[in-house]
C-alpha cells in the first residue's frame, strides 16, 4: 500500500470504523491502521465482517469486529462498550456506514423512507453520541468524520438519502461548535460515485451515466476516498472542523448523472430498477 502519510501518525489512536467489513470504510480502516491506529469496525452481517477482520490481521494491524446494526441504540452502546473494554479507549469515529436504495419519491413507501434516515441519520447519531459520551468526552479529545453523499441539490430517485445525508451535514456543523470546548472534531466527507462492492449492486448503466458526466471522466475509488477521511482524522487537520468535503471529481459543480427528461412523467432514477 502507498502512504502519503508517514508511518505511526496514528500511534496511540483507537479508530472505530463503522461499515469497516467492506468499502470505502475497509479500506479507512485499513490505512489508519496501517498508520499504527487499533482499529474497531462494525456492520451487520458478521461474515464480511469477520473475513475483513483477518484481512486487517494480515497486515498486522490490531483489530476489534463484532456484528453491530447502528439502527439498534442497545447494539450501538453494546459495541462501543466491548471497543473500550478490549483497547481502552477510542480517540477516533468515522461514521461511514449507512446507503439506500433508488426509487421514484412517489413510490417511495413511508417505511422505506424510514428505514433509510433511520441507516443514515439516526444510526450515525446514536454511534456518535455513544462514542462521545463513553470516549471522547471523558478524554476530553475526538475526531469524527461523517460519510455523507451531495447534498448541495436536490437527489431525484434518492428522496431518503438526500434528507437524511443532509441532516448529517447540519449535526456535523452543530456538534462541531458545541462540542468544540470538549477537544472534539467534526467534519463529513462527501463522495462522488466511488467504485466499491456498494456501487457494484447499482445498474451499470448509472455507473456510466455518473462516468460521463463527472468532469475528471472516471468514477472514483476507495482508497482515494480514505485518503481525505484519514487526513480529517489526523492531527494534522487540528484546525479544521464543520466542514463539508467533496470528493466527486469535479460532478457536484457540473451536470447531473440523472437529467431531468422531457416525458410528462418524468422518470426517477432513469434507468431500469434492480428486481
Ligand atoms: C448514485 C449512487 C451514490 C450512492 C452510492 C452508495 O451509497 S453505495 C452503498 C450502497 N450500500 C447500501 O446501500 C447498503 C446499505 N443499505 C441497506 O441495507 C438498505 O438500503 C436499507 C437502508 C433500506 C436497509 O435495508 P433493510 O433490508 O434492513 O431494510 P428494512 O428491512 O428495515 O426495510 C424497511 C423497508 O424499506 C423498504 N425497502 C428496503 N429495501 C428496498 C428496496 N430495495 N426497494 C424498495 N423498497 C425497499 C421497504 O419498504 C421495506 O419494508 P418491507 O417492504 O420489507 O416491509
Ligand atoms: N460508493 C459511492 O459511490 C458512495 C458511497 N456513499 C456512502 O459511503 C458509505 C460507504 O459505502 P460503500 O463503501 O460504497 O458501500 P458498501 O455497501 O460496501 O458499504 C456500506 C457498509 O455499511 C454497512 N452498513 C450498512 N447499514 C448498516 C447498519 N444499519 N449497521 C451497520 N452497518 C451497516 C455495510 O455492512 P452490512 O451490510 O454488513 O451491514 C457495509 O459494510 C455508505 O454510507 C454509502 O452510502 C456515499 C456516496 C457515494
Amino acid at each position: 500500500m502507498q502512504h502519503i502519510f508517514r508511518a505511526g501518525l496514528f500511534d496511540g489512536e483507537v479508530a472505530i470504523v463503522t461499515g469497516g467489513g467492506t468499502g470505502i470504510g475497509f479500506a479507512v480502516a485499513r490505512e489508519l491502521g496501517t498508520l499504527g491506529a487499533k482499529i474497531a469496525i462494525c456492520g451487520r452481517r458478521p461474515e464480511p465482517l469477520a473475513e475483513a477482520a483477518d484481512r486487517l490481521r494480515a497486515d498486522g494491524i490490531d483489530v476489534h469486529h463484532a456484528a453491530c446494526d447502528i439502527r439498534k441504540t442497545e447494539e450501538v452502546e453494546a459495541f462501543v462498550d466491548g471497543v473500550v473494554a478490549r483497547f481502552g479507549r477510542a480517540s477516533i469515529l468515522i461514521n461511514n456506514a449507512g446507503g439506500q436504495f433508488p426509487t421514484p419519491a412517489e413510490h417511495l413507501a413511508p417505511k422505506g423512507f424510514e428505514a433509510v434516515v433511520r441507516n443514515n441519520l439516526l444510526g450515525t447519531w446514536s454511534m456518535t453520541h455513544a462514542v462521545a459520551r463513553r470516549a471522547f468526552i471523558p478524554s476530553k479529545r475526538g475526531r469524527i468524520v461523517n460519510v455523507i453523499a451531495n447534498v448541495a441539490r436536490g437527489f431525484p430517485g434518492m428522496a431518503h438519502t438526500g434528507a437524511a445525508r443532509a441532516g448529517v451535514e447540519n449535526l456535523t456543523k452543530t456538534l462541531a461548535v458545541e462540542w468544540a470546548v470538549h477537544g472534539i472534531r467534526v467534519n463529513a466527507v462527501a463522495p462522488g460515485v466511488i467504485k466499491t462492492s456498494g456501487t457494484a449492486q447499482y445498474p451499470p448503466e448509472l455507473l456510466e451515466m455518473s462516468r460521463a458526466s463527472t468532469p475528471l471522466k472516471r468514477l472514483g475509488s476507495a482508497e482515494e476516498t480514505s485518503h481525505l477521511i484519514v487526513y480529517l482524522a489526523s492531527t494534522q487537520a487540528d484546525f479544521v472542523t464543520g466542514q463539508t468535503f467533496y470528493i466527486d471529481g469535479g460532478a457536484s459543480l457540473w451536470g447531473s448523472p440523472w437529467q431531468i427528461p422531457d416525458d410528462e412523467v418524468p422518470q426517477y432514477p432513469p434507468y431500469p430498477l434492480p428486481e
